[in-house]
């Protein structure tokens, strides 16, 4: 599953480092075990080829599952492939690729074909290392040794460079597609990434004509959205300016697909915010609002233009950002089978926090959204209701303390109570740091937020707080009545 550049984010926050070092430490457990136990396999075999075919194996499984996930948008079908996969991996390999490796006949070059699905690998390693230790052990000698690997009935060698190529294969496939999927693509189109390479390192337009286009559109624009503007360039001016967001004249275009016409779904917004302070999205179904989210999260990179949270870039600071960022996507992303409170804990790790100081900023994450008390943190999330669920994403966004959340929709769905109830949240939690949230409610962006934009198609049409914005657009009808010119007169009077 393309889960939003996950692939890039883990290798650039977890770290590969740190999965392997996770796997090695998986390994020497398991082996002490299984030595203690006194399994030949593993007492005669040489420790190092062991631990090398070990580590290359897992290190491919990870890079193939990473691969593999860019072809997935369902975690349910992603595990019952993946376990198809496992299982009819291991079952191929006893009952039929062992055939083939043992028929001296069989051309050796299919067998090596066939080694490039891990699965099999994975088996003929095994196969090997449990030959040797069968017959090291009949024999009173040693198991697999280096030496052995220039045998020529050993696939071992084989299998060890098969394996590692197409570890560093798959780690660069599986980049490239991460990067197609957050550029707004899909796997079905792989070669947008390279459109958009070109189009990053195109030589920028005459500057004459991106000024006159702007100025073209800044005498449209409403006099608030302006002011927005002008503000915003004062402050990129300045470089003492303490904002904790800043939009630049920021653009998404959808590149158009199937003979369609590209979409332009945010068109030149500028906007700063400073700390402590909520601002609102209004607007209505396709405005453009999840789009412009995205761009400030990182999911998507804008067209042109670009974002700063405090003070740093969106096109290049997206990973120190992150440290300091909180969201609360429109759908919930939530596992159903990990409980509330590993939920925080997943994501207060991601943070950073560890420690006595984890725990604290758990527990009072599930206490500040009311899921602690009576052990519903320590419950599967899928036994949650609509509400439950959306106050953990709530708390998931803000937990360690971020000082930029991003609300896409966050009462969407929810009952009047239980929107009430985390409308206290979000009031309670905007005290000291910025807020951007996106509704569909005048009533919610009221409650909520200090300032408000109504956004429709892509741009801003006015900006405001709540009251004004409602004081001057509000609290008046418009009665349009169309008619033939003859009667104008008539229907006047
Ligand atoms: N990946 C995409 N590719 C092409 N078009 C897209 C893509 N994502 C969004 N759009 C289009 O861009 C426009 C803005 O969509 P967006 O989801 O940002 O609006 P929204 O204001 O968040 O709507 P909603 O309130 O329904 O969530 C819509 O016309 C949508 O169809």
């Amino acid at each position: 599953m393309s889960f939003h550049n996950l692939f890039t984010s883990i290798l650039e926050r977890t770290n590969f480092t740190r999965e392997a070092a996770f796997v090695g430490k998986i390994y020497m457990y398991s082996k002490l075990t299984l030595f203690c136990a006194g399994l030949n396999f593993f007492r005669v075999n040489n420790y190092g080829i062991q631990i090398v075919f070990f580590f290359v194996y897992i290190n491919l499984q990870i890079a193939f599952a990473f691969f593999v996930a860019s072809f997935f948008s369902s975690v349910k079908i992603a595990t019952v492939i993946g376990y198809i996969y496992v299982f009819g991996s291991g079952l191929l390999g006893a009952f039929l690729f062992r055939f083939f490796i043992e028929d001296i006949n069989f051309s050796r070059g299919w067998i090596l074909v066939m080694e490039i699905v891990p699965g099999f690998s994975l088996y003929r390693g095994l196969y090997e290392l449990g030959q040797y230790a069968f017959s090291g052990n009949a024999m009173g000698a040693t198991g697999m040794m280096w030496e052995n690997l220039k045998d020529p009935i050993n696939g071992m060698r084989d299998i060890l460079i098969v394996m590692t190529v197409e570890w560093a294969l798959m780690l660069v496939l599986a980049f490239y597609l991460d990067q197609v999927s957050s550029i707004g693509g899909s796997v079905g189109n792989p070669l947008l990434f390279f459109r958009c390479l070109q189009k990053k390192y195109a030589p920028p337009l005459q500057s004459s004509f991106v000024q006159q286009n702007h100025k073209v559109a800044v005498d449209m624009e409403k006099a608030d959205v302006a002011q927005e503007r002008h503000v915003v360039e004062q402050l990129l001016m300045d470089s003492n300016a303490n904002q904790a967001i800043i939009c630049d004249n920021l653009r998404k275009v959808y590149p158009g697909k199937d003979g369609n016409p590209d979409k332009l779904a945010v068109r030149g917004l500028s906007l700063a915010l400073p700390k402590g302070q909520c601002f609102g999205m209004l607007g209505p179904n396709g405005a453009g609002k999840t789009s412009f989210i995205s761009m400030m999260v990182g999911l998507t990179k804008p067209t042109s233009g670009t974002a700063y949270a405090h003070g740093m870039d969106i096109r290049m600071d997206m990973d120190d950002i992150y440290t300091n960022m909180g969201v609360c996507p429109q759908h919930d992303l939530l596992w159903e089978t990990l409980t509330g409170k590993e939920h925080l804990f997943f994501y207060a790790r991601l943070k950073n926090l560890k420690g006595a100081a984890l725990v604290k900023a758990v527990n009072d994450s599930l206490k500040s959204v009311t899921l602690f008390h009576g052990g519903v943190g320590d419950k599967q999330v899928g036994k949650y209701s609509g509400g439950m669920k959306r106050r953990l994403s709530v708390a998931i966004s803000l937990i360690g303390d971020p000082k930029v959340v991003y609300m896409d929709e966050p009462s969407t769905g929810l009952d009047p109570a239980s929107r009430n109830n985390l409308w206290n949240i979000v009031k309670e939690a905007k005290r000291n740091r910025a807020i951007i949230l996106t509704t569909h409610s005048m009533e919610e962006a009221e409650v909520l937020c200090d300032r408000l934009g109504i956004f429709v198609d892509g741009e801003f049409q006015c900006l405001g707080n709540p009251k004004e914005l409602k004081a001057r657009y509000g609290g008046a009808y418009i009665f349009t009545v169309t008619t033939p010119p003859e009667q104008e007169s008539e229907i006047e009077q």
